[in-house]
């Protein structure tokens, strides 16, 4: 069995699968799939969490991370003392080949500074089609990256996340904390009338906001009209919501895929293909 880890900055998402890659990721006879909390990074609880795997008969475990380099050696003495295996991990990388044998390209000067997230979710949804393509990671931050039909990133974007936004709010002023805390439940529809609702729902608008500028720019720059929106992470339910508004805004009509598990699926195509 081959164990995968999509070590987010909130969560841990993982796969375990008898083959690679892993074409659809879902839970089934085969494969199990699941996720928990980072929890602060807990050792106990980790040490828990791995120690379910324990009787999977193991023989690779496979991490994409976005934590730092000190994490990722904690992460791999648990693995070693927990597992009895030595994780490998992922890295952006200049070049991906696919099954087809097509070539994804990565647009950064230093191939390796690009998220590996954001690169695997790239291969996964690369694997998907063979179109131009949006991908949106919506987790703790949400990321944009455009590849063209030719396979050549055309870059992206890095922002706050929903919980984030609100968050450097609560925790950058002091009368917003004091006052969110005298609030009970949210109240107000698109216009808050208390602290956490005004912040709840101005996080939201802000997110449709950026949804609508970014269909406009895509519709502005693409080279093709065929472009594949593939949208990812913890909110990307509510990010499809502002997708398909800000498209009926503009007469858009872009396909969108929701893929819950696309950095688990392109971290399955990256050891497979490239590895
Ligand atoms: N149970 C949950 N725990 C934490 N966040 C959740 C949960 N359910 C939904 N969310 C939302 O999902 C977002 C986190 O997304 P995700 O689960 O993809 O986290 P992540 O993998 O840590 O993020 P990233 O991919 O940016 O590292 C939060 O902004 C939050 O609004
Ligand atoms: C932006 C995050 C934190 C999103 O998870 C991750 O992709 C990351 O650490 N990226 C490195 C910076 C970059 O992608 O340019
Ligand atoms: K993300």
């Amino acid at each position: 069995m081959y164990l995968l880890l999509d070590l987010g900055n909130s969560r841990c998402k993982y796969l375990l699968s008898d083959a690679l890659p892993v074409v659809v990721v879902q839970s089934s006879e085969e494969n199990e799939l699941g996720s928990w909390d980072n929890q602060s990074f807990n050792q106990d609880f980790w040490e828990r969490q791995l120690q379910r795997f324990q009787s999977k008969k193991l023989s690779k475990v496979f991490v994409s991370s976005v934590a730092g380099k000190e994490r990722k050696e904690w992460l791999e003495a648990m693995c070693q003392q927990v597992l009895g295996l030595t994780p490998l991990f992922a890295e952006s990388t200049d070049t991906y080949v696919s099954e087809k044998l097509r070539r994804l390209s990565n647009s950064y000067d230093s191939p390796m500074a690009l998220g590996v997230d954001r690169w695997l979710a790239m291969v996964g949804a690369f694997e998907l089609c063979d179109t131009e393509f949006v991908v949106i990671d919506a987790g703790t931050a949400i990321t944009t990256d455009w590849v063209s039909v030719a396979g050549q990133h055309q870059g992206g974007h890095i922002v706050a996340g929903g919980r984030m936004l609100q968050q450097s709010l609560l925790g950058g002023t002091g009368g917003i904390a004091w006052s969110a805390s005298h609030d009970g439940e949210l109240k107000g529809e698109s216009f808050g009338v208390n602290t956490s609702a005004a912040v709840a729902l101005g996080a939201e608008t802000m997110i449709k906001g950026y949804c609508g500028q970014l269909m406009k720019d895509i519709a502005d720059q693409a080279e093709t009209k065929a472009v594949k929106l593939f949208v990812t992470g913890g909110d990307g339910d509510f990010i499809v919501t502002c997708l398909q508004e800000a498209m009926k805004e503009r007469q858009l009509e872009y396909s969108i895929s929701y893929q819950p598990h696309l950095v688990l699926k392109g971290l399955s195509y990256w050891f497979s293909l490239n590895n």
